[in-house]
């Protein structure tokens, strides 16, 4: 397992970096490595974000000695969600196919989690989210089928998409943990615009989908004090709770939001204008 622990950043500080230490806190770069669970933690309400890649072996989600846990749902709860070609998950025994674009909840106090793929030539991709947890709620597969769908946006703002919420109160119960899909349509680039913050919720945006020699930038920042990350293909990015969090693509795409925080509100977000944006 690669483990990679990151503190929380103020935004005073984080409108003086350059793009190196911008892209050193913000940005996860490599979370996909062949037979490897990848976990980044961010001190930002101790959230983890990661992706495990089984080709020919089985993964197990072993606990982390930095979190001094017995096992690793012993106090968290867990979302995942198939990026890559058809796996198994298997949850203390029971047994989960999940396809592309397909999620898994699985509660607190779940002592044991594996990963398989079921063809090495077209590996899983399983992106994980995991955030502290103190109740247990049963585990449950979530498919486009059981989603709440939302469609947003217009071809003419560039911003026409889907919103599958997918790991979400409402779906399922979960203790703080929230996590949905976006799928961009065709011609559309921007996503999250207009934008939000929402200072009780933090959240990593993990895109993918990126056509080949295509790229996404990312904007983070205050929204009278914005940056900007060029992001790539299977690349995930932390947003603090006073960041905006927003796309542009050279292409359309889709990603992955993951949220936690003080509330299970979607709609908690305090919104602003495009044209107050600087
Ligand atoms: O707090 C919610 C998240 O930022 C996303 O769900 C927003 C999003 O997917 C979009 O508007 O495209
Ligand atoms: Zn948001």
């Amino acid at each position: 397992m690669k483990y990679e622990s990151r503190y929380a950043v103020h935004p005073e500080d984080a409108a003086l970096y350059g793009t190196e230490k911008l892209r050193n806190h913000f940005l996860i770069e490599n979370l996909f490595t062949a037979d490897q669970i990848c976990l980044t933690h961010t001190h930002e309400d101790r959230y983890i974000a990661g992706g495990a890649m089984p080709v020919q072996n089985t993964l197990e989600l072993e606990p982390v000695e930095e979190l001094r846990c017995a096992y690793f749902l012993e106090r968290r709860e867990l979302g995942i969600i198939n990026v890559g070609g058809e796996g198994v998950v298997t949850a203390d025994g029971q047994t989960y196919f999940l396809n592309y674009k397909e999620a898994l909840y699985v509660g607190k106090e779940t002592k044991s989690v594996t990963f398989k793929s079921v063809d090495p030539d077209n590996p899983a991709n399983f992106y994980l989210n995991s955030a502290p947890a103190h109740q247990t709620f049963p585990t449950k597969k979530v498919t486009k089928e059981n989603a709440e769908i939302v469609e947003l946006g217009s071809l003419e703002s560039s911003n026409h998409r889907v919103i599958n919420k997918l790991l979400v109160d409402g779906v399922i119960q979960t203790c703080q943990l929230q996590m949905g899909m976006t799928e961009l349509k065709a011609g559309s680039v921007w996503n999250t615009m207009p934008g939000h913050v929402h200072d009780r919720r933090m959240e990593v945006y993990f895109y993918f989908d990126v056509p080949e020699d295509q790229a996404v930038c990312h904007f983070m920042g205050r929204p009278d004090e914005t940056r900007h990350i060029w992001m790539q293909n299977k690349q995930a990015v932390i947003s603090p709770p006073w960041s905006m969090h927003a796309g542009s693509g050279t292409s359309s795409y889709t990603f992955i939001w993951g949220m936690a925080g003080e509330n299970l509100d979607y709609n908690d977000m305090d919104k602003f204008a495009i044209t107050d944006l600087k």
